[in-house]
């Protein structure tokens, strides 16, 4: 793929829009947001584009409709202009005439956030570059700009209109993040660095399974060490009786007809490694149970798993950690995700950590030898990448890079 970046392109003076991801977890109970690092890895590509005395048009998403964490972007620009030391104006729009007329009316060298793209209806749908250059969104916004650059890398496995249909319509390039992730990733497809250690976590268990296809299918994973809800659903598909409470919530989340499909990897001989053991609540208590005796509600993996799971990332030459192991948002189940991060940052191996939740937990750690580590700011983004999936938003720029700027 020939990707252009922003040495290719220089934007100069221009009007240019940026897609971002500073989607970030947020606080159930307060709204709040509780980790800004994915705010802080743009500040490099805007201040960039700023210096060269562009207007920087700035478009993200934040959470999913329906979900807890789909909120405005307002708390995200005040945060942005912390970090960037400058103006952010905030504009509760995405592209009504209002946007359409602060756009027009900003000044070069000024930075604008829109609002959450997802309250576009458009861009909840996944479609090809082609069928999102003609939405609303793009015909809209398109003629205010004389670039877009795409620094989202966390989005990239999307096919959604603000990833996807501009590279068509505009001259194009990826931002420094994108850069950035998609030259530091490449290392895990080099050959003799096993064993390559995948642990995998968190909420969204059909992306997590996809990927696990993926990486069982390539062969790419020595180990698959898995925790959350992707967990219990290989538990169920193993046998496993995990409780009605469980299945409820596996239930709610959409997720048990995948049981099948995960029952079938485990037969096939895949690499995934299921805990021994879980950290439970009810009522208020929290104790460890073994997975096979499990009375309550699973919050977390429990401390022999991590244990067994610390000794495979001890060997691991490649450590690649994405979605925590438990309910990270209450303090009493932070432990184990917290331990397997420590345990892989000093391992021997290289560490890719990403996901917005497992970054929140760098906080704490001190600073990191880049040499070692490299955080992603992409989840499901990273690890479709890592499993060799094409990514969206990257084959977008490549059809802007051969059909836009040849032109
Ligand atoms: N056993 C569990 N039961 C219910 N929820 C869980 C469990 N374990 C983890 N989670 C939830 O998973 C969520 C994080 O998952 P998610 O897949 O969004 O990971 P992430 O690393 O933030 O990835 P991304 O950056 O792609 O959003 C947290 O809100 C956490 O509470
Ligand atoms: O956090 C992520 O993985 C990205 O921001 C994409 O979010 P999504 O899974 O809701 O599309």
């Amino acid at each position: 793929m020939n990707i252009p970046t922003l040495d290719d392109l220089n934007f100069s003076n221009s009007k240019v829009l940026v897609r971002i991801d500073i989607n970030s977890p947020v606080d159930s109970k307060t709204g709040k947001l509780l980790d800004d690092s994915r705010i802080k890895a743009h500040v490099e590509t805007i201040r960039e584009l700023v210096s060269r005395g562009n207007g920087v048009v700035l478009v993200s998403h934040q959470g999913r409709p329906g979900d807890n964490d789909f909120t405005d972007l307002e708390e995200h620009s005040r945060l942005l202009q912390k970090h960037l030391d400058m103006e952010v104006e905030f504009v509760g729009d995405v592209m009504g005439p209002y946007a359409r007329e602060r756009i027009r009316n900003m000044k070069l060298g000024s930075v604008l956030l829109l609002d959450n793209v997802r309250f576009v209806s458009e861009e909840l749908i996944e479609a090809s570059p082609l069928q999102h250059s003609r939405s609303f969104l793009v015909r809209r916004l398109q003629p205010l700009f004389q670039g877009y650059v795409n620094d989202a890398f966390a989005t990239a496995h999307r096919s959604q209109a603000s990833l996807v249909g501009f590279p068509l319509v505009l001259r194009s390039s990826a931002g420094r993040v994108m850069e950035k992730e998609v030259s530091a990733l490449a290392k895990v497809f080099n050959e003799g660095e096993e064993p390559k250690v995948f642990i995998m976590g968190g909420g969204k268990v059909l992306d997590s399974l996809r990927i696990i296809e993926n990486l069982v299918k390539r062969r790419l994973a020595d180990r698959i060490l898995t925790g959350g809800l992707i967990a219990e659903l290989f538990a169920v598909a193993k046998g496993l009786d995990l409780g009605k409470d469980n299945l409820q919530v596996l239930e709610k989340a959409g997720v048990l007809s995948l049981v099948p499909r995960a029952r079938k990897l485990l037969l096939s001989g895949a690499p995934v490694e299921i805990p021994v053991d879980f950290k439970v609540e009810k009522g208020g208590q929290v104790y460890e149970e073994p997975a096979n005796k499990v009375t309550a509600v699973i919050k977390d993996v429990g401390s022999t798993t991590v244990g067994i799971y610390s000794s495979f990332i001890r060997d691991a030459k490649i450590i690649v950690m994405r979605g925590p192991m438990g309910v990270i948002e209450d303090e009493r189940f932070r432990e184990s995700s917290r331990t397997l991060l420590k345990n892989s940052l000093e391992s021997p191996g290289y560490l890719i950590v990403g996901g917005g939740h497992m970054i929140s937990l760098l906080g704490g750690i001190g600073p990191l030898d880049s040499s070692k580590v490299h955080v992603s700011t992409g989840g499901g983004a990273l690890l479709l990448f890592l499993a060799g999936e094409r990514l969206p938003a990257l084959e977008a720029l490549d059809i802007s890079a051969r059909e836009v700027l040849k032109k």
